[in-house]
């Protein structure tokens, strides 16, 4: 559940942190899938471990013959480059439903060996629903008893899935037997303790990347490509104890580089690395980052190397100017600075983990949405600034299941005590407003504040997120209120981010989709928008500082 404050006395609060934001030019991307097309030659050389033979083929034709290669299934290949010196140049993650069958790792395979020019390092979440099964798996072994644990059918779908893939894929299927007879061991662990804590849980998720990780690079080895697995945990992803939702530090950083650029000196190979998973500093145990860390994972490898791209193939053309599944109707969003995309994430929108634009953030590094169902899709490219001067909206987030806490103060304190006392309730129960909180965390707060003021709960609420140009905030809000007030939706709570991106509306959860969908049929359909950007009426052009509605 997650939570929203209103903090009534005699200013408004702000609940996102402030960040700068600047509009130059959005620099040229620097790689895209052009590269299909590049003409460099290459040396393909094809054998099935008894003979061989090799073909000169140029970087256009190469997908389609390494595809074709890979179709016939009994054959090796050899990518080899000619002449210029490798170095990791770009990132390449691949979430889980990109991976989630045999046939999605081959496409991979074959993604990977399209971009000619490139030499990444690949990073892969678990396939398919592997990391919500062994989550299931887990909270069924507490109490199926230790002879049932066995039994568990979300364990049998892992298996099924893995041994399926492995045969499919023809690679020996040792690469995952042992992993699967130790996954059936914690989970009779689990059994018989009768519990699950928050460091064994992690422990548990981390063999789906593990045995993804494993299954794919034992698959380009055998196709001729050479790769080597790593476990992030092993290879200097160092993170807080928080178990479920470690954070990287900085000694990360140095660490990775080490390790794989030593490796590449010595033996080069593609690396293929788990995402999600770390290990933290204190416990040495492994932690996870939080659903869906591995693009957290993509960008701290691009920060690390110093790389030139991060690519992040998801199942979706880029990211959209909604999420799909609530209004089908969203559409790609061609650009979006660092800024807009975090809190984007922060937000809601599954599609980024909201801490992953950190370190592209810090490095500068370009990141790249691309779909590796529709690789021919230009994706969504993020960068630290881009030409707002078009843009009034870029997309809309909701986020559900929200808790509005109505906070009033009793005078017992001046307002800025009162506004201190507040946030530092908050800060001691360590609850971000509009973050992850508990109901059982928030009776905690609603018990400390009702010392100092008056506290209403209102639970079933929603945050609609409505990301764009804040130097258009009358526009939009004009807009956005208009098309709520058509529906007869009552706003209950509106404020600004300090990052001037964002503008959140709070109203009814079961109102919420419908909301969704009609602001997007009036701010990305109805065409109009920037006939009004051409004939301002927005006085000097300043932003809304902050405001408040109370229905
Ligand atoms: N604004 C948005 N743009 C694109 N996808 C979104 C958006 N909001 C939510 N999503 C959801 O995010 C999903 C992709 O994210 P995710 O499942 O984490 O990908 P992966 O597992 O491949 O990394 C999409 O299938 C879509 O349902
Ligand atoms: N497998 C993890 C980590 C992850 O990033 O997954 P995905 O890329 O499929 O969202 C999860 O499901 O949370």
């Amino acid at each position: 559940m997650a939570a929203a404050a209103r903090v009534r006395c005699h200013c408004n609060a702000l609940f996102t942190s402030h960040r700068n934001s600047s509009t130059l030019p959005i620099s040229p991307s620097r790689v895209g899938f052009t590269a299909l097309k590049c003409p460099r030659k290459f040396l393909l050389s094809i054998g099935d471990g008894s003979s061989s033979c090799t073909r000169n083929v140029s970087g256009s034709c190469l997908k389609g013959t390494v595809r074709a290669v890979m179709e016939e299934e009994k054959t090796d290949v050899i990518k080899e480059r000619e002449g210029d010196e490798k170095r990791f140049t770009c990132v390449m993650k691949f979430g889980g439903s990109s991976v989630a069958t045999a046939e999605r790792m081959r496409e991979v395979a074959v993604l990977i060996l399209a971009f000619p020019e490139e030499s990444p390092v690949i990073v892969l979440s678990a396939m398919g629903k592997t990391t919500n099964n062994l989550l299931l798996a887990g909270e069924k072994a507490v109490s199926c008893g230790v002879s049932n644990a066995s039994e568990i059918e979300e364990l049998s779908v892992i298996k099924e899935l893995h041994l399926r893939t492995v045969k499919e894929l023809k690679i020996d299927p040792s690469v995952v037997t042992s992993f699967l007879e130790e996954l059936e061991q914690l989970l009779k662990g689990i059994a018989m303790m009768k519990e699950l804590t928050l460091r064994t849980r992690d422990y548990l998720v981390s063999f789906g990347e593990c045995l993804s990780t494993r299954i794919f690079a034992a698959y380009l080895n055998k196709i001729g490509v050479k790769a080597r697995q790593y476990d992030a945990f092993e290879i200097g992803f160092i993170t807080t104890d928080d178990f479920t939702n470690g954070d990287i530090l900085e000694a990360t950083y140095p660490a990775v580089a080490k390790r794989l650029y030593d490796d590449w000196m010595h033996d080069p190979a593609i690396p293929i690395v788990t995402g999600f998973l770390g290990k933290g500093w204190k416990t040495g145990a492994i932690t996870t980052l939080g659903r869906g860390g591995s693009d957290l994972t993509a960008t701290t490898i691009g920060k690390a190397l110093g790389l030139q791209e991060i690519q992040v193939w998801k199942d979706v053309d880029g990211v959209l100017t909604c999420d799909p599944t609530i209004y089908k109707r969203a559409t790609p969003v061609p650009f979006l600075t660092f800024d807009e995309a975090a809190e984007l994430a922060y937000f809601g929108a599954q599609v980024l983990h909201p801490q992953s634009m950190r370190p592209a953030r810090e490095g500068e590094i370009p990141v790249r949405v691309k779909n590796s169902y529709n690789p021919k899709a230009p994706g969504t490219i993020i960068t630290k600034t881009r030409d707002m001067t078009k843009t009034v909206l870029t997309s809309i987030v909701l986020k559900r299941n929200v808790t509005m806490l109505d906070i009033a103060s009793t005078r017992m304190l001046g307002q800025v005590g009162f506004l201190a006392k507040v946030f530092s309730i908050f800060e001691d129960l360590e609850i971000s407003v509009d973050v992850v909180a508990t109901s059982e965390e928030l009776d905690h707060v609603v018990e400390e504040l009702e010392k100092i003021a008056v506290v209403n709960l209102s639970k079933g609420r929603a945050i609609i997120s409505l990301i764009g140009n804040v130097q258009h905030s009358s526009l939009i809000l004009e807009r956005a209120f208009h098309v709520l007030w058509t529906k007869g939706i009552n706003v209950q709570m509106i404020s600004q981010g300090a990052s001037k991106v964002n503008i959140s509306l709070i109203v009814n959860d079961d109102e919420a989709e419908g909301c969704v969908e009609a602001l997007h049929k009036s701010f990305f359909e109805s065409g109009d928008l920037s006939e009004l950007l051409i004939q301002p009426r927005l006085g000097n052009g300043s932003p809304l500082r902050t405001m408040q509605v109370e229905n």
